[in-house]
């Protein structure tokens, strides 16, 4: 018996993986899938055309980068849901609204109108009954100061450029939106209790949580 099997968890479920840059997502997306024999569905990153102008002048490029997430993310969901499921997702497409494009309109990064605009593409593209939500969303969550560091050891130029207040304001409104998400259950998972490097087998311990948390919320879905 695989581990998929072992922990009940349905051939057919997607699951996405949360979190600010740099907490971890990537690495969890392929941990779990290898453990789940599951597809991936990856940001990527090298082949994004707007993403180092975009962090060299956030104001020309955040539009142009924001609509350019949300055509790859969308083409991904259709992929997702022509294999008919079994995907772990790294980064959800809500936080590109709820994080990126609202901080930069915020922050004074993308003006209203760019703003309106893109926002009333998403709740038309995402926000209906007709867009499959995930059947659970992974938070990934750690300190501010643990997160710069493994930025900076990554070491992708443009983030390394980027003022570590960025960061910041980041890391403190990822809090607030996971605090008030409800799209699909979340499951929670601090950096500290694993260590998917140095520990690979820790992600046994992640598939058995995700398995009970997927039948605990199926269970409150049919009000038992
Ligand atoms: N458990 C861990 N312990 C230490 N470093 C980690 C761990 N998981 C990921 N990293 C490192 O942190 C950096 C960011 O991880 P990554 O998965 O690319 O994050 P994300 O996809 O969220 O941006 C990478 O250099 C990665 O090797
Ligand atoms: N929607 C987005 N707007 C701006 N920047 C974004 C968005 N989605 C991802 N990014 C950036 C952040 C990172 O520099 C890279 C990859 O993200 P990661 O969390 O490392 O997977 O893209």
């Amino acid at each position: 018996m695989n581990l998929r099997e072992k922990y009940n968890i349905p051939a057919n479920a997607v699951i996405t993986i949360a979190g600010t840059v740099g907490v971890g997502k990537s690495t969890m997306t392929e941990a779990l899938a290898n453990a789940l024999n599951f597809r991936t569905s990856y940001e990527k990153v090298d082949s994004n055309p707007y993403l180092d102008k975009f962090y060299d002048d956030f104001e020309k490029w955040s539009f142009h980068l924001q609509i350019y997430f949300l055509a790859e993310r969308f083409k991904e969901q259709k992929r997702i849901f022509e294999y008919g499921g079994g995907f772990i997702q790294d980064r959800s497409i809500y936080e590109d609204t709820g994080i990126f494009a609202k901080m930069h309109y915020d922050k004074g990064t993308m003006t209203p109108i760019d703003y309106e605009t893109y926002t009333n593409l998403f709740d038309a593209m995402v926000m209906t009954p007709y867009f499959p939500h995930p059947d659970l969303l992974i938070y990934i969550e750690g300190s501010v100061e643990d997160i710069i560091g493994r930025i900076a050891e990554r070491g992708r130029p443009m983030e390394q450029q980027t003022d570590r207040s960025y960061w910041e304001e980041m890391h403190g409104r990822y809090e607030d939106w996971i605090n008030n998400f409800n799209a699909c259950p979340v499951l929670r998972l601090d950096i500290n209790d694993y260590d998917l490097l140095d520990n690979p087998e820790t992600i046994d311990v992640i598939v058995e949580r995700v398995g009970q948390f997927i039948e605990q919320a199926h269970h409150l879905r049919k009000g038992e």
